[in-house]
């Protein structure tokens, strides 16, 4: 019996996996190339798409049990591609319904925290990612990721494996020969045998084998076009075509169709006495009634122009339980990253708030962490939109502009990336790089942004031109995106800061507009520095709607010592973060 299972994790770039899981090997020569970002709810609905909603409890139990082979989108409801890809996924799925009982389409949303630990164990680093059980559908950086590109590779990949490990239902799809075919003539069978006869490079015949599998009566199988005399022999002057031989024996060339999958497909599926087999539905544990901690569920109030504690604390939170922790084990290059985004974020993070005190490994472990994302500023319109990609902005643009404020701060943080004095100043900048290349999940983001850290991150000699250089190519992002689907119509993407917040900031030049850059300069350090941070709907608040509460802690907040990365209180920077002691390299 077939088993479906799972893929083994794989080791990338000096990283170690750590829980190997009895799972196939995927193809070792192909690495996945997966893309984008992270957080909140849900971009499939169960019982809605036709596709089947794996979880956490769910997955193993459905891959593992199966008699066909699955393949699974593992993706993040707020990340752009995956929002700009799931009209495709969700096509594709309903286009291939009835290819079930072969191969079956699932996703699982890693960006649900319920479900994080499980897209570990598979290995899971960036969105979207397709796995398939026994297999891995790979799709190149910049490949077509067209609806039929995907439906072929699946095609491939049933047709490609040994019949041991093909799935038990999946019928035959290679082609048959001419004397199999004159061996079915006038005699008496079952049932009906059809034949796509076409090129070698077609699909449509084992679409329509597909197509089929489910329905009893009827076998359809392919043949190709080599053998002339014998496609002349049956009248057929043209492929794809699609040939009969009826339960009695006799046969012919079934005419007056277009050459389509579909018009060949839904041709047989009406034929006399060829029915739909019933099949059990799939069974899969339900998944329990644990709390949505990740649903927006009802609309918070904010003022645009402050900045939410609690969107940078959960931001954090997504950062280092959700991103971070897909990452079994932290070692060589993405081990110093993690190390110098903890320096840097303690040596220049806000003082005295939660969120720097988050970046102690104690938290990190998990004790200390909120309990939940809860988005103020960076809510979305719907659950899917914004969140935690508009977090980490604003939690590195909070960091070059504390930088700036505190540059003292940087001091003896040489050894921190390695950089000479001058990069020194744009080493926010660089440990953001280095953070967003390793542990972003959105790889094609990631992409996008090597490419304008290569451009120009190097010439930036001081940490105001650090805020203005991270500033300028948001805007460049802000400008790329616009329109994009990702874009929540409540938050339009726009040049920022608008001229309502910012009226200094824009001028006219000879009728063009221009930045006045020190005006920018000024409103970001004021936007973005610790006055400006409202505690209203942090988590340590017991009524999220009390202003008076989060404007106390506020308050309590500002009693603490203002620079604390220059004159010492700030004690984060020296504390230790463990390190395995038989392995000093890894985290
Ligand atoms: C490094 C990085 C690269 C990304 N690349 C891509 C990509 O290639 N494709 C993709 O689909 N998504 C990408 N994203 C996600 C995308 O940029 C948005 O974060 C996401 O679409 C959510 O948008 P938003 O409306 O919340 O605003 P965001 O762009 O996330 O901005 C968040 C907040 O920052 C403030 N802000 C806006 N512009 C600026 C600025 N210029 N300077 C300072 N503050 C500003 C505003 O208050 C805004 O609400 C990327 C995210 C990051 C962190």
């Amino acid at each position: 019996r077939h088993r479906c299972s799972s893929g083994t994790p794989r080791r990338r770039g000096g990283r170690r996996a750590l829980l190997p899981l009895p799972l196939p090997v995927p193809f070792p020569a192909l690495l996945p190339v997966l893309l984008a970002a992270a957080t909140t709810a849900r971009l499939y609905r169960p019982g809605h798409d036709p596709l089947t909603v794996l979880t956490a409890d769910s997955v193993r139990p459905a891959l593992l049990n199966s008699s066909a082979a699955w393949v699974v989108q593992f993706y993040s409801s707020s990340c752009g591609h995956c929002i700009a890809f799931a009209p495709t996924w969700r096509a594709l799925a309903g286009d291939v319904k009835d290819w079930d009982s072969a191969i079956r389409v699932g996703v699982l949303d890693c960006g649900e925290e319920g479900n994080y630990e499980t897209c570990k164990e598979y290995g899971i680093h960036y969105y979207p990612t397709f796995r398939g059980c026994v297999f891995w559908i790979l799709f190149p950086a910049g490949a077509d990721r067209e609806l039929q590109t995907v439906r072929q590779m699946m095609i491939d990949f049933l047709q490609n494996h040994s019949k041991e490990v093909r799935p038990p239902a999946c019928p035959p799809l290679d082609p048959v020969s001419s004397s199999d075919i004159t061996s079915l003539f006038d005699k008496n069978s079952h049932h009906y045998t059809a034949i796509v006869f076409e090129s070698n490079s077609s699909y449509v015949g084992r679409e329509v084998i597909l197509d089929l599998v489910q329905y009893e009566n009827i076998v359809v199988r392919r043949a190709l076009n080599f053998d002339k005399p014998f496609l002349e022999k049956l009248g057929i002057t043209s492929v794809p075509s699609c040939y009969l031989i009826q339960p009695n024996g006799s046969h012919g060339l079934i005419n007056n169709l277009k050459p389509l999958r579909s018009f060949f497909s839904s041709y047989l599926k009406s034929l006399p006495g060829v029915r739909k087999k019933l099949l059990l539905p799939l069974q899969l544990p339900a998944p329990e009634n644990k709390e949505e901690s990740t649903e927006i569920k009802v609309w918070k109030e904010f003022d645009k122009s402050r900045l939410y504690m609690a969107d940078l604390e959960s931001g954090l939170h997504f950062l280092l339980r959700v991103e971070l922790a897909t990452h079994k084990a932290l070692e060589g290059a993405e081990l110093k990253t993690f190390k110098d985004f903890v320096t840097i974020s303690a040596k220049v993070g806000t003082s005295g708030s939660t969120y720097l005190k988050y970046i102690s490994f104690f938290q990190i472990s998990g004790i200390f962490l909120t309990k939940k994302v809860q988005w103020v500023g960076c809510q979305g319109s719907r659950p899917e939109l914004r969140g935690y990609s508009c977090s980490l902005w604003k939690l590195f643009h909070t960091l070059t502009v504390q930088a700036a404020l505190r540059p003292k701060a940087l001091q003896n943080t040489g050894d921190c990336s390695g950089h000479s004095e001058p990069a020194r100043k744009a080493i926010v900048l660089q440990v953001m790089r280095r953070y967003i290349q390793h542990f972003f999940g959105c790889k094609a983001c990631a992409q996008h942004f090597e490419e304008m850290a290569k451009e120009s991150m190097d010439s930036v000699k001081s940490l105001d031109k650090a805020v203005l250089w991270l500033w300028e190519k948001h805007n460049v992002v802000n400008n790329r995106l616009a329109g994009d689907l990702t874009e929540d119509p409540k938050f339009p993407k726009v040049q920022w800061p608008t001229p309502d917040i910012c009226p200094a900031c824009h001028e006219e030049i000879k009728g063009l507009h221009s930045w006045n850059e020190d005006q920018v300069l000024q409103f970001l350090k004021s936007h973005y520095s610790s006055e400006n941070i409202l505690y209203k709907y942090t988590e340590s608040q017991t009524d999220s709607s009390d202003n008076e509460q989060g404007d106390m802690r506020e308050v309590q907040d500002k009693n603490l010592p203002k620079n604390p990365g220059e004159n010492g209180e700030n004690k984060l920077q020296d504390k230790e973060i463990p390190i395995d002691s038989a392995n000093p390299d890894k985290l």
